[in-house]
């Protein structure tokens, strides 16, 4: 199920890697070339200036030809020290601009997903999380790699040329030697990414057990159900299974270094009994030998950097292969919006039919039903029969799977979703609570006016919570949010599920003037007073516009002009209150159940 990652081989993925890592901080990346070159050149100018050094003293050279030799060697030292600073201190600058710039895009191409369907699947959810990960890391990493193969193939290609001078047949057998070390690394890599997207569920598992544990949304729960040593079990078991695959990979990367370190060794070793027998031969001298040391040594190195570079830049590269994915997700809706008048005339939906997905079930099974301008629709229905379904629908979270839903006659599909979601106004079942301020919480209702006062405590008078906002510590500004600090450090308020309830009514209302507004259990959380002045307000608001409203309360949905009730999947009776009683049928039984709790026989 696991088993395919993204699209895009590493091989296709290096160069907008590094094209990204580029456009995200230029004058960074040009100045850790010009070091990487640096860095790169001086160590081979060492081992040179070295072996005259050496061939100088064994010669009886004057002091005055040796200094400035031992001078120019101090100074590279000291070159590469501040370079090698300078370079950590680049690198860290251009790490973060690219991270920036990766989530940026990453984020902008969320935020363009405008239906739901995608936030469901874990899949998804998977990748989103990989392409964080590899979007703020991969470009830099590919970047330095890409130097890296740079600067270590001048450094190699300097001592294998001081190597091959010294002995051709070493040289060759050094650089072979390197072939092998080269696959089993990659080999290695292209396991390790594996493996990285198939423990991916196991992470987020392990990470919605620790949430669990640790955040006030589930703390009520898991503390008087005693769930905490379950939830800290499972999330061990899973933390466990994490670490057993990274151990099995440990072990396979150990195997296999230990095998080329050996491999190394031999070939080294070789070497060095062949450049002795030389010296004692007089054929070589004794800087030769420093040289053929430092070289060996620096193409043994250089390789095995090399490798390893290319090794872990295809890992990064194959899981880049997700950032890729997430930031080019065509943008949902372009459709044309010449269709869509200035004014609502009429909503129909025609034979709709949906499912969540192939494999689910369907929710709706053929809903014909049309909403005339300025009416009210009551949608009522048992739990699951799909009322907020057809909501979500018809905002555009999700697309019909047969048959049209229609406003003034053009098919939802042809209207950009922004625009049609501007004409809307909604208060859903499961509202948000934004860690923001009071006046913000409302205010994100309509954005362009989250600084009009007037406007949100308007609408916060209308939902019956301006007086409980008003009395807050700092009134509209108090922090809504237990889970951080107010910029002064002062803690933030939490509201009661009825008065949060009361301020998503309060967003809700902030978007005037549009032609749709829906309530989907608006009134759930509130006292019965609190119910009837809300549905008193909500009604004089809702006059002349459109609206909808969900609630099993059939005393809050029994004075819309029409109501349907779901069933099966399907509209099972449609008409008025007094029609719909009349009929006899499920609303009637309903209405007449939730009547009889009120009547009591008040003995006597
Ligand atoms: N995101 C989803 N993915 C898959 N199935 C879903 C999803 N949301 C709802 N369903 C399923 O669709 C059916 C209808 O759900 P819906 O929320 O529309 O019912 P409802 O009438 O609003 O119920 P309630 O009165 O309980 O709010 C249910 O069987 C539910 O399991």
């Amino acid at each position: 199920m696991w088993k395919k990652m993204s699209s895009g081989t590493p091989v296709r993925n290096a160069l907008p890697a590094i094209f990204l890592a580029w456009r995200a901080g230029a004058p960074w990346a040009t100045s850790i070339t010009a070091l990487a070159l640096l860095s790169a050149l001086i160590p081979i100018s060492m081992a040179w200036l070295t072996k005259l050094l050496l061939d100088r003293l064994t010669h009886g050279a004057q002091l005055s030809m040796v200094i400035p030799l031992a001078g120019f060697l101090a100074f590279l030292g000291l070159l590469i020290s501040g370079s090698a600073a300078l370079r950590r201190y680049c690198d860290a600058e251009h790490d973060r601009r690219v991270n920036l710039y990766a989530q940026d895009n990453i984020y902008r191409a969320v935020n363009n997903i405008s239906g739901l369907s995608k936030f469901e699947d874990p899949k998804f959810l998977d990748q989103l999380r990989l392409a964080a990960q590899a979007g703020g890391n991969t470009p830099s990493q590919v970047f330095q790699a890409a130097l890296g193969l740079f600067a270590g193939s001048l450094t190699i290609g300097g001592f294998a040329v001081s190597l091959l001078l010294i002995s051709p047949m070493m040289a060759a057998a050094t650089i072979v030697g390197a072939v092998p070390m080269l696959l089993a690394e990659i080999s290695l890599a292209k396991r390790h990414a594996v493996r990285i997207w198939r423990m991916s569920p196991t992470e987020r598992r392990e990470i919605a057990y620790s949430q669990l544990i640790s955040t006030t949304a589930a703390a009520k729960e898991v503390r008087l159900f005693g769930l905490g040593d379950f939830f800290h079990m499972r999330m061990l078991n899973e933390r466990r299974a994490i670490d057993e695959e990274k151990r099995r990979m440990d072990r396979a990367t150990l195997r296999v270094q230990f095998g080329l370190g050996i491999l190394g060794a031999v070939i080294a070793g070789a070497g060095l009994v062949w450049t002795a027998a030389q010296a004692l031969n007089g054929r070589l001298t004794l800087g030769d030998i420093t040289m053929y040391v430092a070289s060996i040594a620096g193409v043994q190195a250089g390789l095995s950097t090399l490798v390893s570079l290319i090794a872990s830049a295809y890992q990064q590269l194959t899981l880049f292969g997700h950032y890729r994915e997430i930031v080019s997700l065509p943008v949902e809706s372009q459709a044309d919006i010449r269709n869509l008048p200035a004014t609502l005339d009429r909503i129909e939906f025609k034979d709709v039919w949906f499912r969540y997905g192939p494999d689910h079930p369907w929710v709706l099974r053929g809903i014909t039903l049309t909403i005339p301008f300025g009416s009210s629709l009551g949608l009522v229905g048992e739990n699951g029969s799909g009322k907020s379904t057809l909501v979500k629908l018809l905002c555009g979270f999700y697309e019909p799977t047969e048959g049209t839903i229609l406003w003034n006659g053009v098919d939802l599909r042809e209207i950009d979703v922004k625009i049609l979601r501007s004409r809307i106004s909604a208060v859903f079942q499961d509202f948000m609570e934004y860690d923001l301020s009071a006046a913000e919480n409302i205010g994100v209702g309509d954005i362009e006016k989250i600084d009009d006062r007037e406007l949100i405590e308007e609408s916060a008078r209308r939902a019956g919570v301006h007086q409980t906002l008003a009395a807050l510590p700092k009134g509209y500004d108090s922090l809504l949010t237990r889970f951080f600090l107010a910029a002064d450090d002062s803690e933030g308020v939490r509201l009661s599920g009825g008065q949060a309830q009361r301020v998503a009514v309060a967003r809700s209302l902030v978007r005037e003037g549009r032609d749709l507004l829906i309530l989907d259990e608006p009134s759930s959380g509130l006292d019965a007073a609190a119910e009837h002045d809300i549905h008193a307000s909500l009604r004089e608001y809702r006059k002349g516009s459109t609206s909808i409203l969900i609630s099993h309360r059939l005393s809050a949905v029994r004075d819309a002009d029409m109501l349907a009730v779901l069933a099966d999947g399907g509209i099972a009776e449609c008409g008025t209150h007094s029609e719909l009683i009349s009929l006899n049928g499920i609303y009637a039984r309903l209405f007449n159940l939730q009547a009889s709790g009120y009547h009591e026989t008040v003995p006597g």
